[in-house]
């Protein structure tokens, strides 16, 4: 009954994707559920199926925190949902397919990083879209490059390939209200005045600086370290730099230096990042472009 039947906005109901999509080949197992690559039988469009087997209804109100977002979310570097089906306890969510890959495998492929050029563009297309994604209070919590796409004409798409539990946790939405207050215990008034900390977004800039150190290095700093030793590191050391900063620019040195600040209310927005000198000047994609092409050129090799 209709009660019962919670509707989900942006989910088609009982609607099988193969009516209009062909699934043409695999692109990622992972612990999220099958990825493959979808074809439409009318538009002949590419998109990227993420299929998810529910157990009941409820784990369905788990995936809508990031079909909603994703919904929301349309902005180009920031990777656009088609659709969503939801059929026989099978989730379906069809993304625009990046055609150029995660940046991650991209490094690992061609067995080295990114040059400056490619690091300034793809920067600042992060920048952008993470300004678009705080201005729409959503904290992505996992950047890194295995979280950034590319596409062959040189887009560059922030995603988040995390378990979906993690994505509920992660794309926690910033704006849900506080309740009334008037009966509210101290120790709620105090949690729910500081829960929506204003620095919460200021995380995604922290992994910002990260990323673009394994942009340049193909490594986050301390990857030699077990993670829980890393944990320690970065809570009492100073903050990471380029191994050996003289074969960089002073302007990427600079960037990485703002965004590596510990503290969230010292540390820039995205806004105030793509003013600075490194990401403000004129930009060409087709450094990212060439290189997108030599891996291309390896995978088919293979
Ligand atoms: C191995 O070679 C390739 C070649 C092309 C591609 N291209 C591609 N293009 C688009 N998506 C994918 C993809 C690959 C593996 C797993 N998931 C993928 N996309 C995807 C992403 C999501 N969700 C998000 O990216 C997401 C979720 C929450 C928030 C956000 C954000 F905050 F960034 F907006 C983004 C949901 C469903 C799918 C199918 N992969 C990937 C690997």
């Amino acid at each position: 009954d209709a009660k019962k039947k919670k509707v989900f906005n942006n989910i088609r109901d009982n609607c099988d994707p193969a009516e209009f999509w062909d699934m043409i080949g695999e692109l990622g197992d992972g612990a999220f559920g099958k990825v493959y690559k979808a074809q439409h039988k009318q538009t002949g469009q590419l998109a990227a199926a993420k299929m998810c087997v529910l157990d009941n209804e409820d784990d369905l109100a788990d995936f809508t925190v990031e079909i909603d977002i994703l919904s929301e979310c349309r902005h180009e570097n920031v990777v656009e949902l088609h659709e969503a089906y939801f059929i026989s306890n099978k989730l379906w969510m069809l993304l625009e397919y990046c055609d150029g890959g995660a940046l991650d495998s991209v490094m690992s492929e061609l067995e080295k990083g990114l040059t400056e050029a490619q690091v300034a563009f793809v920067c600042r297309e992060m920048c952008r879209g993470l300004q678009f994604l705080h201005s729409v209070r959503v904290i992505h919590r996992d950047l890194k490059a295995g979280n950034v796409l590319a596409t062959m004409t040189g887009g560059v798409k922030l995603a988040d390939f995390g378990v979906s539990a993690k994505n509920k946790s992660t794309l926690q939405k910033h704006d849900t209200f506080i309740g009334t207050p008037y009966w509210m215990a101290p120790e709620v008034v105090l949690c729910e005045t500081f829960r929506d900390h204003p620095y919460d977004f200021k995380v995604d800039i922290w992994s910002l600086g990260i990323t673009l150190i394994e942009f340049a290095q193909m490594e986050p700093p301390n990857h030699e370290m077990t993670p829980m030793r890393v944990l320690l590191k970065i809570q009492k050391s100073d903050p990471p730099t380029l191994d050996q900063p003289s074969l960089w620019s002073k302007a990427f040195n600079d960037f990485i230096a703002k965004a590596l600040v510990k503290d969230p209310e010292k540390r820039p927005t995205a806004e105030e990042l793509l003013k600075h000198e490194f990401v403000s000047g004129p930009l060409d994609s087709k450094p990212l472009r060439d290189l997108l092409l030599e891996y291309r050129a390896e995978v088919v090799e293979e």
